[in-house]
């Protein structure tokens, strides 16, 4: 097992001891979310009762066949604790998120989440965010528009491609990676792009992150 992949099974250890009996947990997406969803499923099936609000139709499948209750977020009475990955974080708790494409369902989760919790390997630890190309997920038909005014920005728009063809969200939107590197304004850069009609979400989660559990070595780290 790669050292990368110990510290996310490391996180995801930790994170397991905030989930109560009752609870109604927020499942994330990606690797990281993937070992979460793993452990949380063999916890139901010890004898855990939660319910579990998916974030992507990936996670949602993976829930299922792990055997935890998966509902709907319009039905959820409220979300106790969300737990999900990050593609970067800093020690202010700033995270770009998004590089499954996962990032639309996962904002809205943690925005009704009473409680956030990201996990993470080391390798995601950054001074400034921008290393990682920021994801946003845009409507299709005002894509190539989109494209020209964050050009004009500076912000170098790359369209997501999945096998050759234009990635297409749970959604059915496309997602744009952007060159955010040098931007230390974060609040004003979401604030935006946002106001860019046709861009949907951003994948710059700046104010939602209650906790962060990073795996390092053969320990937790945690920032909060
Ligand atoms: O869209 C995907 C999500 O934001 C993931 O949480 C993020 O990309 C981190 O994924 P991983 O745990 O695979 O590094």
């Amino acid at each position: 097992m790669s050292s990368t992949t110990n510290e996310k099974i490391i996180a995801a250890k930790a994170a397991l001891k905030l989930v109560e009996h009752g609870m109604v947990v927020g499942l994330g997406s990606g690797s990281t979310s993937a070992i979460m969803i793993e452990l949380l499923g063999k916890a139901c099936r010890e004898g855990l009762n939660i319910k579990g609000v998916a974030s992507s139709g990936i996670s949602e499948k993976l829930a299922i066949k792990e055997g935890i209750p998966v509902i709907s977020l319009d039905v959820a009475p409220k979300i106790d604790i969300n737990i999900d990955g990050a593609d970067e974080f800093d020690t202010k708790l700033q995270l770009i998120k998004g590089g499954g494409g996962a990032l639309l369902r996962e904002k809205i989760i943690a925005h009704f989440a009473s409680k956030n919790v990201i996990i993470v390997d080391s390798s995601k630890k950054v001074e400034q965010l921008g290393s990682f190309p920021l994801p946003i997920e845009v409507i299709p038909f005002a894509q190539r528009k989109i494209m020209d005014e964050l050009g004009q920005m500076g912000l170098s728009p790359q369209v997501r491609l999945h096998n050759g063809k234009e990635y297409r969200t749970d959604q059915h939107n496309s997602i744009l990676d952007l060159d955010i590197q040098g931007q230390t304004d974060l609040e004003t850069l979401q604030s935006s792009l946002i106001n860019i009609p046709g861009i949907v979400e951003t994948g710059l989660f700046l104010n939602t992150t209650n906790l962060i559990i990073m795996g390092s070595g053969n320990e937790t780290k945690t920032f909060q």
